[in-house]
This record gives structure tokens, C-alpha cells and sequence, in this order.
């Protein structure tokens, strides 16, 4: 399978480390990249460590051959290039997940999907527990969802704090206008179960951790789920957590399996 990608900065990088050098998915490479800010002449420039094509022109990019392109690049270029690429019958999986909270969007790009028949496909990316939340949800048996977000300060801009702080308590649809390079996790949470409007979120600034945890807590008829996860982030970028760049290999892994598991 060729992929696009769109976005080369951690979870990018790594992508292109882990596909195209050490071949972790065989049948799976990039082999074009989009970035429209690039005013290359001619539009297209190869890249000779990991063997792919930038682009500049989308028509051109869309045309390359790909089958599936992969966005981790950031909130408003899924609002800018989404549509298009579902109306080019591409497959899409989508890491700034954030850009579902606006639920116009959302339909928008659901609708689309149906049309087109392409598969928009959503990361779990650095949270877990979304099966068991889906699970409730599918019968109506789900009250209540949160997640706490604790990272250290730097990662939420918050330099020089001695102490823990929250920065912000209130809705997944406030937390990802406010942090939305921080928080995509509360949308898939939301998406995964109550929607964004219903979903409390609690981001603390914490000078004690070093890594970015995450506690979500979820309960109904069902019973009650507690989730709590340590991320060790990404080497360049300490707002990322490795576990959102893993999840998008296991995804796309996951999409030719002919046992799902969860
Ligand atoms: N779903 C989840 O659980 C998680 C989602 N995320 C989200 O995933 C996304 C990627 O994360 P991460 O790799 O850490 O982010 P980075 O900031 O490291 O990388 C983003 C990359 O996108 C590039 N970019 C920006 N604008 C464009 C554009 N118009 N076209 C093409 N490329 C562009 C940036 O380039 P430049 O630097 O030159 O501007 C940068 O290289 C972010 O939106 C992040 O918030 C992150 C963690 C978890
Ligand atoms: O990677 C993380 O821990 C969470 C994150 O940045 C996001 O959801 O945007």
C-alpha cells in the first residue's frame, strides 16, 4: 500500500522511520508528502533517505499513486484538506483528531465518507479504554466520561510553574479550542462516548511528572472504568506522547486484518 502523509514532525518522522526504513508494516510505505506551504518549482523534490516525493500542488500529491493518506500535521489543515482528499476515494486517518469536536465538520465529513465510500479511520492515539466506552455507549449505558490530562509544564507552556496547577476544567469542546495541540485525546474520548459537549476534561500543569498522564474514568450500567496511562513522550516534541505514534501503525495494521481484535 502507498500512503501520503501530510505533516513531518514527530509522529511524522516517525512514520517515515518505521515504514520506509526499518519496514515495520512490509506491504506499507509512504511515498509522497504534502505540504502545500512548500513553493517548490518544480512541485515535486525527492527525498533520497526515505525514498519519497514532496508536494506542493494537492492535485498532484492525490495523484501520486497513494491509497491511503495519513494527516499528523494539526487541527486547521484537516479542516483545509479532509474533504478533498475523502472526494478522491482516499482512505484518511486522521491524528489531530480535534478537528472532530466541530460536529458540522464532523456530519460533513461522515457524509462524504458514505458518498465516496472511503474510510476515515481514528487512532486511539495516546488514551486507551475507547472499546469499553464504545461498548457502553452502543446500548445507552454510559452516564458519564472524564479525562485528566496531567503533563509536565513545558509541554503546556506553562515554564517556571513550582507547583502543580490546573489550567483548565471544563468540556471536551472548550478544552480542544483552548489546547489544541494538547488535548485531541478528550475528542476521541468524546467521539468514543458522550460527545464532546458531555465530556469533562481536567488539564493540570505538574512539575513532578515527566510524563504525560492520562486518567479516564467512565460510568453507567455498565459498571465503571478507571484507565490510567503514563506516556513517555516523543524525543522532539514533550506535548506528544510515543503511545499516539504507535497507535497510528497499529491502525494502520489493524485495517488489513482479517481478525479485528476489540
Ligand atoms: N490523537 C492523539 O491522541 C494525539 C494527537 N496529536 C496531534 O497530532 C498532530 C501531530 O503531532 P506531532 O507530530 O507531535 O506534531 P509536530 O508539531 O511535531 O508536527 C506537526 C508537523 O506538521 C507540519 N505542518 C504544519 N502545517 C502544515 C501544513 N499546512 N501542511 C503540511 N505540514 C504541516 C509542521 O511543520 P512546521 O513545523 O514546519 O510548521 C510539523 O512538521 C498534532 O496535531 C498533535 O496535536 C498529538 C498527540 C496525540
Ligand atoms: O500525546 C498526548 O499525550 C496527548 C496530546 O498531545 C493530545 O491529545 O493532543
Amino acid at each position: 500500500m502507498n500512503i501520503g502523509l501530510i505533516g513531518c514532525g514527530n509522529i511524522g518522522k516517525f512514520l517515515l522511520h518505521s515504514l520506509n526504513v526499518d519496514r515495520v508494516l512490509p506491504d506499507c510505505r509512504i511515498t509522497s508528502v504534502y505540504d502545500e506551504r512548500q513553493k517548490m518549482n518544480p512541485s515535486h523534490l525527492e527525498d533520497p533517505v526515505y525514498g519519497v516525493q514532496y508536494y506542493s500542488d494537492f492535485e498532484q500529491y492525490i495523484h501520486s499513486g497513494i491509497d491511503l493518506v495519513i494527516e499528523a500535521a494539526n487541527i486547521q489543515v484537516v479542516q483545509e484538506v479532509a474533504a478533498d482528499i475523502v472526494k478522491h476515494r482516499k482512505d484518511l486517518i486522521i491524528v489531530s483528531v480535534g478537528a472532530l469536536a466541530d460536529a458540522e465538520f464532523y456530519e460533513q465529513l461522515k457524509n462524504l465518507s458514505h458518498t465516496y465510500q472511503t474510510k476515515i479511520l481514528l487512532p486511539s492515539g495516546a488514551i486507551g479504554g475507547l472499546d469499553v466506552v464504545r461498548a457502553a455507549m452502543s446500548a445507552g449505558k454510559l452516564d458519564s466520561v472524564s479525562i485528566t490530562t496531567r503533563k509536565p509544564p513545558k509541554a503546556l507552556s506553562q515554564d517556571g510553574l513550582t507547583g502543580e496547577a490546573i489550567i483548565f476544567k471544563g468540556s471536551a469542546s472548550e478544552a480542544i479550542l483552548l489546547f489544541p495541540q494538547n488535548i485531541n485525546v478528550a475528542v476521541i474520548l468524546s467521539l468514543a462516548g458522550l460527545g464532546c459537549d458531555n465530556t469533562s476534561v481536567t488539564i493540570i500543569a505538574d512539575p513532578s511528572v515527566e510524563r504525560n498522564k492520562h486518567c479516564i474514568e467512565a460510568k453507567g450500567s455498565f459498571g465503571k472504568l478507571t484507565v490510567q496511562l503514563e506516556n513517555d513522550p516523543m524525543p522532539g516534541n514533550p506535548k506528544t506522547s510515543f503511545l499516539a505514534a504507535l497507535s497510528v501503525l497499529s491502525t494502520l495494521k489493524n485495517q488489513h486484518e482479517t481478525i479485528q481484535i476489540g
